[in-house]
């Protein structure tokens, strides 16, 4: 059997799709083909991480917003005119699993006109315009939260199932820099706005442990001066750095708020205002009404208010980490529904 998978751009697509992928394979052997935004993230780690999967590598970008743009006429067309490169490839597959993005939308129509199954996973509090449109034919719609199911169309709510995000564990995940420090990290791409109010605070906090991942080899360079912190342009291995983390700073990106709720590192969120449908700020706000999270909004962040902010989530106890993964529950769902 052959599945189809899509879901990139960005880590908070690609590694609920690839934990859910590995625990598709450890039960059934099944081969993969993964559909790749040219410039997404999948493109550098599938290769590295998975190079028994068959990469099939497309060229679009995704459509600007607001969505009423010319420059979306042009991407429009573009999407169209690979349609026929990805039919002939999902006419070898079988099924597909989608976790959004705009690649997941042409890959979900060509498996639907072919009368595939299609399953799809939704990370954020609020869908994506992908997941929203795919969901309508879709067998199972997987989501993080509670709260999501209501955002989808009444007719599909019956075939929405809230697992929780599937977590990325990777095999051989041997991180061990340092321990009890606080972690701060923009999403999968870092943040500017992150890696300069942090330069603030380093330079008066001397002696707090921080692993600061900055998406951005200049800015390795100039955090690293700072004796107290550790600086990285992006690390492979982020299980074991949740394992040996105290606290977190970060933006609310969906995997960041459920790894956070997975291993049970609490933190402060600052997050992105820019989000389709202000998502991050939903993520947010929802993990600060759990008790996990401090939430500072981006207009409020300046160095004293973060201390201010860091101090108060110092007050949040670390818990255990999560026993269920709900990649696995995941997987064995899809696979009752199709074998
Ligand atoms: C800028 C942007 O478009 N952000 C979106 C993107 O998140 P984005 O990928 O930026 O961030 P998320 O927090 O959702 O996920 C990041 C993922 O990358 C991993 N990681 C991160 C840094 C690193 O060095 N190594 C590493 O493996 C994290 O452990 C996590 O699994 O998709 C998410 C899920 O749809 C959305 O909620 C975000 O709003």
């Amino acid at each position: 059997m052959k599945i189809a998978a899509a879901g990139g751009g960005t880590g908070g697509h690609l590694y609920p799709a690839l934990a859910v992928l590995e625990s598709i394979v450890k039960i059934k052997d099944i081969d993969v083909v993964y559909f790749c935004v040219a410039r997404g993230l999948e493109n550098k780690i599938i290769p590295l991480e998975h190079p028994e999967y068959k990469r099939v590598v497309v060229d679009i970008m995704g459509l600007k917003r607001p969505i009423i743009n010319p420059v979306n006429i042009k991407r429009l067309l573009k999407i169209a005119k690979i349609k026929s490169m990805i039919s002939s490839e999902t006419k070898e597959c079988d099924f597909g699993f989608l976790t959004g993005g705009y690649v997941s939308f042409p890959v979900g129509k060509a498996l639907l006109s072919q009368h595939k199954p299609i399953f799809i996973q939704e990370q954020n509090i609020v869908p994506g315009l992908t997941n929203k449109v795919l969901s309508k034919n879709a067998r199972k719609i997987f989501v993080g939260f509670e709260e999501t199911v209501r955002y989808f169309p009444r007719s599909v709510r019956k075939n929405v199932i809230v697992t929780g995000n599937p977590i990325r564990i990777k095999e051989n995940d041997e991180w061990n820099e340092a321990k009890d420090f606080v972690l701060v990290m923009g999403g999968s791409k870092g943040s500017e706005f992150l890696n300069s109010i942090m330069e603030q605070i380093y330079s008066i906090d001397h002696e707090t442990t921080f692993v600061h991942i900055t998406g951005d080899s200049n800015w390795t360079k100039r955090l690293s001066k700072f004796k107290n912190v550790l600086a990285y342009d992006y690390i492979y291995s982020m299980a074991s750095v949740w394992r040996r983390a105290r606290l977190v700073i970060a933006r609310a990106g969906a995997l960041t708020v459920s790894e956070m709720l997975y291993f049970g590192v609490p933190g402060v969120l600052i997050p992105w205002e820019g989000s389709a449908g202000r998502h991050q700020v939903k993520n947010a706000m929802y993990l600060e009404k759990t008790g996990r999270a401090v939430v500072l909004r981006q207009k409020d962040c300046n160095r004293d208010n973060l201390l201010a902010a860091l101090k108060k989530a110092q007050r949040l106890q670390r818990q255990e980490e999560k026993k269920d993964n709900p990649a696995t529950q995941i997987a064995k769902i899809i696979l009752e529904e199709i074998l």
